[in-house]
C-alpha cells in the first residue's frame, strides 16, 4: 500500500515514565492510540470522538507486534509516524514508530486495528466515509506533519 505517512511531534512527560525516568512501555501503546485519533483528526478530517460516541463505531486491537530498540527520556520530544500497512474489508493495518530528536528509532510496532458495531462488538466493514477519507489520504501527495 502508498507509503504516505502522518507524524506528530509529543513531549514525554513525567506520567509517561518509570522511576528511573525512562518511558514505561504500555505508554508507548496509549501514545499510539493517541496517535490514531490524531491521524483521524487532523489527516483524515474526521472527528474520532464522533465516530465512537455519535457513529458507535468501535476501533479496537486485535494484533500487536512492537520491537523497542532504544530508551526514551523525560523531557524529550519524541516523534510519532503512522502510516497504512493495509486496509482490508473489516481490518486496517498501520504501522507506527517513535523517534528521538535526533531522528534514532526508539520502537516500531505494527497494529491492526478492526472496526466494530459498538452495539454489538461484533467486526463491521470499514464504514464508507472511513474508507473513502483513508483512500484519499493515501493518494494525496504530502506527507502530514501534526502541528497542533
Ligand atoms: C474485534 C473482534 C470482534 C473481531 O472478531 P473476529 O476476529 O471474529 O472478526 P473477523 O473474523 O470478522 O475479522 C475481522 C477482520 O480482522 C482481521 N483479524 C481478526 N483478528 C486478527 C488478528 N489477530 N490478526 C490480524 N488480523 C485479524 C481479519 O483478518 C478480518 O480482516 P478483513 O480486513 O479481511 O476483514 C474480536 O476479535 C474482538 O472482540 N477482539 C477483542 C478486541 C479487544 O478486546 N482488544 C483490546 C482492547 S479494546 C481497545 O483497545 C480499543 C481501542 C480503541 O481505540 C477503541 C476505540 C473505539 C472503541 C473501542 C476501542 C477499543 O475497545
Amino acid at each position: 500500500m502508498a507509503s504516505e505517512r502522518f507524524v506528530t511531534q509529543v513531549p514525554i512527560r513525567f506520567a509517561h515514565c518509570d522511576p528511573a525516568g525512562i518511558i514505561f512501555f504500555p505508554q508507548y501503546l496509549v501514545l499510539f492510540n493517541g496517535l490514531v485519533e490524531d491521524w483521524f483528526n487532523n489527516a483524515l478530517g474526521l472527528s474520532y470522538a464522533d465516530m465512537v460516541q455519535k457513529d458507535r463505531v468501535g476501533l479496537p486491537i486485535v494484533h500487536l507486534e512492537c520491537d523497542f530498540r532504544t530508551i526514551t527520556r523525560m523531557g524529550e520530544t519524541v516523534a510519532l509516524g503512522l502510516s497504512v500497512a493495509k486496509l482490508g474489508n473489516r481490518s486496517l493495518t498501520l504501522d507506527v514508530d517513535c523517534t528521538g530528536p535526533e531522528g534514532q528509532l526508539r520502537v516500531t510496532a505494527q497494529k491492526v486495528l478492526v472496526f466494530t458495531s459498538l452495539q454489538t462488538h461484533q467486526a463491521i466493514s470499514a464504514p464508507p466515509a472511513i474508507r473513502r477519507a483513508i483512500e484519499r489520504w493515501l493518494s494525496s501527495s504530502n506527507p502530514t506533519e501534526n502541528r497542533s
